[in-house]
């Protein structure tokens, strides 16, 4: 494991949401398994006013993430992690002289012993990226001279490829890229980072990872929860540009891509661009019509309680058309994916949290054993990215007794079988990696712009395309019905359950 230097983490937007609910809790348990280095802590700035002490309070004593945790711990433990964390007013705006902040890095980094080594985590609108980045680099703290210089910025980066490309301009302008890390959040999810390794260290899978036995493949990610408070946000994002374009095209790229020729962030990252700029863009009106589907939730009941529609969320224009679920088919054009069809889909309000991949292999070309019907045809290799992480592949076997009839058996992988279980959160793999400087799990440049390339046109045809319906679905069930008529043949989207094996899936036969 590499070492972690001594540093400071400067966190931008220190008030909101982020840095209570995600990020001082990762940098708790990172500082409890003993990740962090001797010399560390961590500045807040925001607007509000506050005491060190009064952000103390905020984050740690009454955070609501780490009262449970804390309240199990010993008292002086929770105070010396406490002492690490100050808090710096940046007074009316984001963009006035960074003076006071940049004589207070000065000062804790001479008393912490920092060595000039600083992280700064942007958590706020993505509007004041560029603004900060300068004011940091008036103050000299873009500069590597002494110590390095990390910059971390928070999705969503950009509203579109063009809001990308002047993101990444205007940071480029202060930092240099490899200063530059893109956070999503799903590529520190441990089995997103095992897709890597199911493909690449192991030799069964990848020769059948082509064109010539997979037959398509199909992405789900599902939350059972609404817009939650996040309406304002979320109306002018939607499912696509919130998930799609982040999240699960990242998860796109690590099945899309050839093999790195080593596992370096450079070269992982080489490939991951290759294959999202292979994406075959959809241009004329009637693909887009075809191989695209937008949804919405409207009111309903789950479980006999009764759930808003999203119209009636609050910060939600009650006229809205933002999608809330979004299915996109597309097709690879490069050697290894020619015609074959990936269908993902993304959305709140279905009825269960999940994220999985299923591979769906193509059926055996001569069928010696007639009585297999559609659904055990097909071998599917299930990667199941949460929850009950793990991996399920289902083959067929015989079913004792006369004849050769073939169902369905699984052959199952769960992450919490394994002895070291205790998996990392997103958050703290993320951070730790970029303290320690490893930014194959960050996005590029580059990487982040050949997403947006293939989302813009769907989101310019979902908003100023003729014949485009926002399909209403009622919270709790799979999306819109016609989301089904997206696969082609006989095919369904696979609707999972809570668990990685259904209820009927622990015997051998099923
Ligand atoms: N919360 C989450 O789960 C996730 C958040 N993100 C991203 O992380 C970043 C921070 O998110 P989050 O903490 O939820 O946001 P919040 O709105 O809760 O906090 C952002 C902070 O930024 C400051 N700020 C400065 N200008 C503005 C402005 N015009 N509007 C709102 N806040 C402003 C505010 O602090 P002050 O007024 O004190 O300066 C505020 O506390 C965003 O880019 C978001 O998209 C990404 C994934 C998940
Ligand atoms: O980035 C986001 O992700 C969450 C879902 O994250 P998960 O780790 O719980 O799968 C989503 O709810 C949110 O809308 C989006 O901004």
């Amino acid at each position: 494991m590499n070492k972690t230097a001594n540093q400071m983490l400067i966190i931008f937007g220190a008030s909101g949401d982020l840095t209570a609910r995600k990020l001082i809790p990762a940098i708790y348990n990172l500082y409890k398994g003993n990740h962090l280095p001797e010399n560390f802590v961590v500045l807040g700035a925001s607007r509000s006013a506050m005491t060190d002490g009064e952000f103390r309070r905020k984050v740690v004593q009454e955070s609501a993430y780490l009262k449970d945790v804390i309240s199990t711990e010993d008292a002086d433990f929770v105070s010396k992690f406490s002492d690490k964390i100050f808090y710096e007013d940046l007074g009316s705006d984001y963009d006035t002289d960074y003076d006071l902040l940049g004589k207070r890095i000065g000062d804790l980094n001479s008393k912490y012993h920092t060595s000039n080594q600083y992280i700064f985590y942007l958590s706020t609108p993505p509007s004041l990226y560029e603004a900060i980045a300068k004011n940091l680099h008036n103050q000299g703290l873009t500069n590597e001279t002494e110590g390095w210089k990390r910059i971390i910025v928070e999705k969503p980066f950009g509203y579109s490829l063009k809001t990308a490309k002047d993101l990444n301009t205007g940071l480029q302008k202060y930092f240099k890229e490899k200063q530059i890390y893109r956070i999503d959040h799903y590529l520190g999810k441990e089995t997103v980072q095992n897709l890597l390794v199911t493909r690449f260290a192991n030799s069964i899978f990848e020769p059948l990872w082509n064109r010539n036995y997979i037959h398509h493949i199909e992405i789900t990610n599902a939350e059972t929860v609404g817009v939650e408070k996040r309406g304002g946000y979320y109306d002018k994002s939607g499912a696509l540009r919130d998930m799609f374009q982040s999240h699960l095209l990242q998860i796109v790229s690590l099945i899309v891509m050839e093999p790195p020729i080593n596992s370096s962030a450079e070269e992982i990252r080489n490939e991951k661009v290759k294959a999202l700029k292979s994406l075959r863009i959809m241009t004329d009106e009637k693909t887009l019509f075809d191989h695209t589907i937008k949804g919405q939730y409207v009111a309903s009941e789950i479980d006999g309680e009764k759930v808003k529609g999203y119209r009636e969320e609050e910060g939600v224009d009650p006229n809205s058309k933002t999608e809330t679920f979004a299915a996109i088919k597309f097709f690879v054009d490069n050697w290894r994916w020619k015609d074959i069809p990936f269908y993902v889909r993304t959305a709140k309000r279905m009825p269960t949290k999940v994220t999985e991949v299923v591979i769906h292999f193509k059926t055996p070309h001569h069928q010696v054993f007639k009585e297999q019907d559609i659904n055990n045809k097909d071998n599917k290799l299930i990667i199941r990215i949460q929850p009950d992480e793990g991996i399920l592949l289902k083959f067929g076997v015989k079913v004792p007794g006369q004849g050769f009839q073939v169902e369905r058996a699984n052959l199952d992988f769960y992450y919490s079988s394994l002895s070291d279980s205790n998996i990392m959160q997103a958050y703290e793999r993320l951070l730790l990696d970029a303290m320690q400087g490893d930014a194959t799990l960050y996005a590029r440049a580059d990487e982040v712009e050949a997403a947006w390339a293939f989302v813009d046109p769907i989101l310019n045809y979902w908003e100023n395309g003729k014949d485009v319906n926002t399909y209403g679905y009622s919270a709790g069930v799979w999306g819109p019905t016609n989301s089904d008529d997206l696969i082609e043949g006989d095919y369904t989207w696979r609707n999972p359950g809570p668990h990685l094996v259904d209820d009927s899936g622990f015997c051998v036969i099923c």
